[in-house]
């Protein structure tokens, strides 16, 4: 039985309802659904296939949970490497980028040049906030995210897809295929169209909100943040 999905519309509704009625902050999820993308990384691409991880920062949360992955990854005894060429003026995502600055990680300028010396990128671009066709800096990103044979994981989406209706047609993301994806809460409609690795992270929600939004939390195990399913969010 395929795990049920949360539209863009309902992903964003749990989101404010986790920070009102849910009493979190945005720190708080950002941090644990960070973390849950550091232990994806870890999990599929451990520290003998290569310490170099790029990773791709967007202007919005999604972006935001790349920096924390960032910091964790360090913390493990990889080497990230940040691209952010859009930088919000927000305490929150300047506060996320002063500590990996004090980790001496590197901000990166230009992406594909980056690709050419890294074992594993991070998709932490966009996430269920994207619409539209994508603004630059970003096609060229995505573009090289496409082409790369590095393996590369994206965060709650695959950068430049429709939540609910996945790769478009033509043009930009048309042919980008991340290896790995990790869905944060539960997994948005797209997923139906990706055929990689696939996991849930995002160990946070209450049997309550989840029964309200009407998602499975999945069975973690031990102190996982996250849990594998199969293709197109099968249980496994
Ligand atoms: N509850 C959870 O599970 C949690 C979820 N979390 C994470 O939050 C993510 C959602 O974050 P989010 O709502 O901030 O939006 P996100 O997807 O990062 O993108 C918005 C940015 O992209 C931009 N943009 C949009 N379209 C564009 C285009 N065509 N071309 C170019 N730019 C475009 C848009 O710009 P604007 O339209 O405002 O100009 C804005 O700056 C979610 O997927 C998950 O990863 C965790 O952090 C916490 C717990
Ligand atoms: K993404």
């Amino acid at each position: 039985m395929a795990l049920k999905t949360l539209s863009a519309k309902t992903a964003a509704a749990l989101d404010k309802e986790l920070m009102s009625t849910g009493a979190f902050s945005l720190d708080q999820l950002m941090e644990l659904a960070g973390l849950s993308v550091s232990q994806v990384v870890y999990r599929v691409h451990p520290l003998n296939r290569g310490k170099r991880v790029l990773v791709a920062v967007g202007p919005g949360n999604n972006g935001g949970d790349g920096l924390v992955a960032a910091r964790h990854l360090c913390q493990y005894g990889y080497q990230p490497s940040v691209y952010y060429p859009k930088r919000p003026k927000n305490d929150l995502y300047m506060r996320l980028a002063k500590q990996l600055e004090a980790l001496d990680v590197p901000f990166v300028d230009d992406f594909p040049t980056a690709l050419q010396s890294t074992d594993h990128v991070i998709d932490a671009i966009f996430g269920f906030s994207f619409s539209g066709e994508v603004r630059e800096p970003f096609p060229a990103v995505i573009q090289a995210m496409a082409e790369t044979k590095v393996p590369v994981t994206s965060v709650d989406a695959p950068s430049s897809w429709d939540i609910e209706a996945g790769p478009p047609e033509s043009g930009v993301g048309s042919s980008f295929h991340p290896d790995v994806l990790i869905s944060l809460t539960a997994p948005k409609p797209l997923v139906k169209h990706f055929r990689g690795r696939h996991f849930i992270g995002g160990r946070f929600v209450a049997p309550g909100i989840a029964k309200k939004y009407d998602f499975d939390i999945p069975a973690y195990e031990g102190i996982d943040q996250i849990v594998e399913v199969g293709p197109e969010g099968l249980k496994l």
